[in-house]
Order: C-alpha cells, then sequence, then structure tokens
C-alpha cells in the first residue's frame, strides 16, 4: 500500500480476519462533526486528556481520555488515578447507542443487541503521535472493541493473537470509518503506525486524528 493512494480506490467493507470487521465511511460527516465536539467536551474533564506513561518510565506519544472506566497500565480505575484522581466521567448512553448500532454493522443485529459497553478511550494523535502493537487485554471478558475514527487517517497494523510480528495486514483508517475486532480477533495485537497528516475532510473543522475505542470492562 502507498500511504495516501487508498483514498483512489474502492474501499469495499471487509472482514480482514476471523471476527475483524472494517466497515468505511460507516459514519456520515455530521455524525463525524458531532462526536468531534464530544470529544472536545471529554478531553477537558473531569480528568483531563493526558499521555499516559508506561511502568518503564515511556511516556505515549498519544494523549488519551477514558470515560465509564479509566484505563492506565495496565487496570481500570473508576477514578483518574494518573491523572489527578478525578471521578472518572460517566459512559454516556449516546456511545452505547452507537457501539450497539456497530456491532450489528458489523455482525448483524442480534450481536448488536447483546452488546453493553462500559468503557470509552478517546485518542487524540498528533502528526508524530503513533501505538506501538499491544493487546487490549485488561477487560475481563471478549466482548468486542468498536473503534471509530475521526480526523487525519492513519496506518493500522492488525496483527495475530500470538505476538506482535507477522502476520499483519496494514489497513488505512480513514475519518468515518468503523473497525470492529471481537470473536477469534478479540486479543489479537494491533497498533497504529503512523498518521496522515493532511488528510482530514474539510468539513468536520479537526486536524489531527481521534480515535474512540469502546469496550465491556467486564467489572463491577
Ligand atoms: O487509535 C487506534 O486506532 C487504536 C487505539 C487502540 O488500539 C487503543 O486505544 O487501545
Ligand atoms: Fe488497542
Amino acid at each position: 500500500m502507498i500511504p495516501g493512494t487508498d483514498a483512489l480506490l474502492p474501499r469495499p467493507r471487509r472482514e480482514v480476519a476471523a471476527g475483524a470487521v472494517h466497515v468505511p465511511d460507516w459514519l456520515g460527516e455530521h455524525r463525524q462533526r458531532e462526536l468531534v465536539e464530544l470529544c472536545r467536551t471529554w478531553a477537558t474533564g473531569p480528568a483531563l486528556m493526558r499521555s499516559v506513561t508506561m511502568p518503564n518510565g515511556g511516556v505515549m506519544s498519544v494523549r488519551s481520555v477514558s470515560l465509564g472506566w479509566h484505563w492506565l497500565p495496565y487496570r481500570y480505575s473508576r477514578t483518574a488515578d494518573d491523572a489527578g484522581g478525578a471521578a472518572v466521567a460517566p459512559f454516556p448512553d449516546g456511545l452505547r447507542a452507537l457501539g450497539r448500532e456497530a456491532v450489528a454493522a458489523a455482525y448483524g443485529p442480534d450481536e448488536g443487541d447483546r452488546y453493553e459497553p462500559d468503557a470509552a478511550l478517546v485518542n487524540y494523535y498528533d502528526a508524530d503521535a503513533r501505538m506501538g502493537m499491544h493487546q487490549d487485554r485488561e477487560e475481563r471478558i471478549n466482548a468486542p472493541v468498536v473503534s471509530l475514527s475521526l480526523g487525519t487517517a492513519c496506518v493500522f497494523r492488525f496483527g495475530n493473537t500470538e505476538n506482535r510480528n507477522r502476520p499483519w495486514q496494514d489497513i488505512e483508517l480513514v475519518s468515518g470509518d468503523l473497525f470492529v475486532f471481537g470473536g477469534p480477533s478479540r486479543f489479537a495485537y494491533h497498533g497504529v503506525l503512523r498518521t496522515l497528516p493532511g488528510t482530514a475532510p474539510e468539513g468536520i473543522g479537526f486536524e489531527g486524528r481521534l480515535n474512540i475505542t469502546l469496550r465491556r470492562t467486564g467489572l463491577g
């Protein structure tokens, strides 16, 4: 794949691996704009958006804020323990509804009805930010992860469940795209290699990349 050229090619809905479904252009521009506005609000608290410091002292280049449950390495908390200690904002009903719609779009209406996300991670990537290969595995159960991308496009690497190495697939995630990974792909390694500055749609009034993941923690 030559970065940025995906825009010239058809982008069909695709099951990238068993249980991992990419639905391009799932959110229309109006809903993208609404979500960007909500992200601006969520970024300001009660817990502030911040860069996570890892146990080895490394600081993530992505900035993030949590809703419902606060994610920090490698657990969830009801308080923002590494970001001032504020109580975490409640998980918004609107995101629950959106999550169900997303799972229905990926797996069908029955799966959608069963989906009860209770945590969201909102990630902001500036032009230099990226995210190393990792598993989302602080959750106690294997309900699917719903990922929504807004703003600048990125190269997303979706790997395998065994390790950080090949096989993997590199997929361009564009503003409005939905990616759901569950079932046999729920614990697949994944990461963001880079963003593709200059690719945000003009209409959404935002440069930089936002990603919202919805999860079910299986806690409390
Ligand atoms: O930004 C993305 O597309 C992926 C984010 C992610 O993997 C995470 O927050 O765990
Ligand atoms: Fe992740």
